[in-house]
């Protein structure tokens, strides 16, 4: 089953983040170091044109040290400045205001030109649901402005926050894909808790993630289920797995669904160690 999802807040967001776009200096676009690529959004370049860019590639605790690097070499060359953080600790985000005024030093320069008074860095932050945009947001204002939840969606409403004396930021509901042209960036998704649960299925994107470790991180897989070796069938895998957690139904048969709840949930809960899901 491919995982589409067109929700109806989408033009909405998109016409809320184009009109506070003309009050910004600088954007910090915030993605999930687990995956960076596939927890961009496909119309960030269009929305964001020619500001400058902060990547922030968030999770860094989740992801596996050695790609994150990879990746931070590859956004630095492709797109722009970027930092890798850990919001949640609030590892990495001192370098936050310096980043931002560093890429807003064409635009402090002209302000110094034209004798005009600095104000503060207007900032704006972007990201699809669940990469930490409100964890970011509070962490950089001190005290808790953002609601943060582990569910998709929960930044509702646009506000300004202070940051020292600096910057400014805008707190913004996450902008999502109209639909996955890629199945796979959907099953990425779905593992990293960017898309609800419900329009998913976890079979289908666990078959992914195991090919996935199978492939990547062979030695993770086998320690959290205790296997001494993998099979070459996915199939088979779940049957091991199954095995050993015991879930069986009537005949012996393997309950393929708890199986790959399980699995899911292990990742969620970060059970693995950790792990990127793609390579730059
Ligand atoms: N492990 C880890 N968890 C994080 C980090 N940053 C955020 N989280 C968790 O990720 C979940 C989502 O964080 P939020 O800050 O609510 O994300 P958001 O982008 O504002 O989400 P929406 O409101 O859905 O758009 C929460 O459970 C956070 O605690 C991090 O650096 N590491």
């Amino acid at each position: 089953m491919a995982i589409q999802w067109y929700p109806g807040h989408m033009a909405k967001a998109r016409r809320q983040v184009q009109e506070k776009l003309s009050q910004i200096d600088v954007v910090i676009e915030i993605v999930d170091a687990r995956t960076p690529l596939s927890s961009r959004n496909p119309m960030i370049e269009e929305l964001v044109e020619q500001k400058p860019r902060l990547v922030l590639l968030n999770k860094a605790d989740l992801a596996d040290t050695e790609m994150t690097k990879r990746w931070l070499e590859y956004f630095e060359t492709e797109f722009s400045k970027s930092l890798v953080i850990d919001a949640q600790r609030g590892k990495g985000m001192n370098k936050i205001p310096e980043a931002v005024r560093s890429l807003a030093a064409p635009l402090l320069e002209k302000w110094k030109r034209k004798g005009i008074n600095p104000r503060a860095l207007r900032t704006l932050i972007l990201g699809i649901p669940n990469v930490g945009k409100s964890t970011v947001i509070n962490k950089l204002a001190g005290k808790k402005i953002a609601n943060i939840g582990d569910k998709p969606g929960v930044t509702k409403k646009q506000q300004w926050i202070k940051v020292g004396g600096e910057m400014e930021l805008l707190d913004t509901p996450g902008i999502l894909w109209p639909k996955f042209e890629d199945e796979e960036v959907g099953y990425r998704l779905a593992l990293t808790g960017a898309i609800k649960e419900e329009i998913f299925d976890f079979q289908d994107t666990v078959v992914f993630f195991l090919k996935f470790m199978k492939v990547h991180y062979p030695q993770l897989l086998k320690q959290r289920y205790d296997l001494e070796e993998l099979p070459e069938d996915v199939v088979d895998l779940f049957d091991a797995v199954g095995k050993r957690r015991g879930c069986l139904v009537a005949g012996g048969l393997i309950d393929y669904d708890r199986v790959a709840e399980i699995i899911f949930r292990d990742f969620r809960h970060g059970k693995f160690g950790p792990v990127t899901l793609e390579t730059p």
